[in-house]
């Protein structure tokens, strides 16, 4: 029956037909209750590191004793009382690990019903809070929220899942809170239009059954507001990626010069090459002098927090438990597979053996997410593959399978590491070896979110060992324990970890075709595409 129910997944059965019987044909469903822990699996022949690698799950810091996670805020206080004197404050602070450096600091917030009474919020604001469930402002909030509100420059580093995209949307009400048709009045930029999607579905929730307006900058809406231009005044919040917003901007579909409030989310990979040039870009257009810069992100490099600072006007940095550190709540393993066929040998016994889904699978390239895909789609799991080469339609589809449970396993590259809140991640494999720190918090941090617990696995191989203390590091500072021996591996040299954040390692194919045939397979594919691509230019 349940290969039966493998074979039907996805098959729709009629319930007048099959009555009652229609429970029998439910395609299978992900069996969370037959579920075994995955460590400790590295084949002895795989086992460089000897019996060291075969980490067991390390034990972590209660979640209950955490801060900056939700676990702590989940529960509403009545502690409305305004602090009294400066010790207070400090005390607060340190409760929640919440760490703010700068010029005349603003009090953090107790809960979200000061923002009414003490900072004018209007009702709709704490309404739609209730609504949605959000009890209690986490470390980030408490401290972010009254910062924006005194319109001071920011620079917020807090850990991945504690809640801030609510800590600067709430700032950004705060400024859009009158009913002027001026348009655009605060602009949220982030790298990935899945992200940006995903900030504005949750302002929506939040401005819900009021007249705050707020466009997700796509082609269609850019090629809207160009055609019509009255259409363009009547937004107040922009959420946007960087190109897009270029493209408007150039092309004058979008004003930004009433802009007094900007978020950079994912700040730092938003001001590294690539993006720089458009955050430049946009940062000329806002050329109101009330303009107040805010940036977010769980990694803030020093390199990132100096340029920041050329651009800010007495910014204020709240940093929310470790700097740069990943969330405590992920249980961190590193698996040595030897060679990279190991890591399909560990995957498929993972899968045979049973785990606990949704998980998340990151790979190094596009190719290589293809090919993961095409030796997992038989294995019986409900997978899928998402990358910036698939269709926006298809990307779309496959990020709401998966935030419906419809999907168990989605494969991805660098394109969902940061900022994507699937509720509910169980556990993320690094299949392959992420290319840096930063990286490696980030797509971690897709589980272990809003106070629950995760799992991440990263796998490892001979190539990838040089560079195992960089993670090593990580998982010391969110509190795991990490064996003796992992802890006196050297770190490596800048220039090196350079070069890898620049370059991928080169690895052999995902396959499971013998090496030799692969190699055979891939040569036939390349003459293919040589001739092909000639026979074009011959047509043109
Ligand atoms: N005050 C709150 N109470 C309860 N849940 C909250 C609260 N604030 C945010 N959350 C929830 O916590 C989850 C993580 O929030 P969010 O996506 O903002 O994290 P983040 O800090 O931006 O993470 P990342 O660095 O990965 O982007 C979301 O599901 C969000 O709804």
């Amino acid at each position: 029956m349940d290969f039966f129910k493998l074979l039907g997944a996805g098959a729709k059965f009629d319930k007048k037909r099959f009555g009652e019987d229609i429970t029998l044909f439910k395609p299978a469903r992900r069996d969370t209750t037959n579920t075994v822990d995955v460590v400790d699996t590295v084949p002895k022949e795989l086992d460089f590191f000897g019996d060291h690698s075969r980490q067991k799950p390390v034990s972590k810091i209660p979640a209950s004793q955490l801060s900056g996670s939700a676990s702590q805020y989940v529960q509403a206080t009545n502690d409305h009382a305004p602090f009294e004197n400066n010790e207070q404050v400090a005390a607060f602070l340190k409760r929640h690990r919440i760490k703010v450096t700068g010029s005349d600091i603003p009090h953090p917030i107790k809960t979200f019903t000061m923002l009414c009474k003490e900072h004018k919020y209007q009702p709709f604001v704490l309404r739609n809070l209730e609504k949605f469930g959000f009890k209690q402002p986490t470390p980030i909030q408490m401290q972010a929220i009254p910062v924006a509100i005194h319109r001071r420059d920011l620079i917020a580093n807090a850990p991945t899942g504690s809640g801030k995209t609510l800590a600067f949307l709430l700032s950004i009400l705060h400024q859009v809170h009158s009913e002027e048709k001026i348009g655009y009045r605060a602009v949220v930029v982030s790298p990935t239009r899945e992200l940006a999607t995903q900030i504005f579905d949750h302002l929506k929730n939040l401005t819900s059954g009021r007249k705050v307006r707020c466009c997700l900058l796509t082609k269609n809406s850019a090629m809207a507001q160009a055609q019509d231009p009255k259409m363009r005044q009547k937004y107040d919040i922009l959420v946007t990626t960087p190109l897009r917003l270029v493209h408007a901007i150039q092309n004058k579909e979008a004003d930004l010069s009433h802009v007094h409030s900007l978020v950079l989310d994912e700040a730092d990979t938003l001001m590294e090459k690539g993006f720089l040039e458009q955050v430049d870009e946009i940062m000329a257009a806002c050329t109101s002098s009330q303009l107040q810069i805010s940036l977010f992100s769980a990694t803030m490099p020093s390199s990132v927090e100096q340029m920041a600072k050329t651009i800010m006007k007495d910014p204020v940095r709240i940093i929310v438990g470790t700097q740069n550190a990943a969330t405590e709540l992920v249980d961190q393993q590193l698996v040595f597979v030897g060679q990279e066929e190991g890591k399909l040998l560990e995957l498929r016994n993972m899968i045979h053996r049973g785990f606990k889904p949704p998980c998340l699978l990151f790979v190094q390239s596009i190719d290589r997410a293809r090919d993961l895909f095409h030796e997992l789609v038989f294995e019986g799991i409900n997978v899928e593959v998402i990358h910036s080469e698939r269709t926006q339609a298809q990307r779309n589809r496959i990020v709401q399978k998966f935030r419906t449970g419809e999907l168990w396993v989605l494969i991805c590259t660098e394109l969902m590491a940061r900022g994507i809140d699937f509720k509910g991640v169980n556990l993320v494999i690094n299949y392959d070896f992420p290319q840096s720190t930063q990286s490696y918090i980030h797509r971690i941090g897709r589980t272990g979110r809003a106070g629950r617990p995760g799992k991440a696995i990263t796998y490892f191989t001979k190539e990838d060992a040089p560079y195992l203390k960089t993670i090593v590091n990580v998982m010391r500072e969110s509190g795991c324990q990490v064996p003796d021996w992992m802890l006196k591996l050297k770190n490596p040299q800048k220039k090196e970890k350079k070069k890898l954040k620049k370059t991928p390692l080169e690895r052999d194919t995902i396959s499971t075709v013998p090496k030799y045939d692969a190699k055979k397979q891939k040569h036939k594919q390349q003459i293919i595409e040589q001739s092909k691509a000639k026979k074009q230019r011959s047509q043109q």
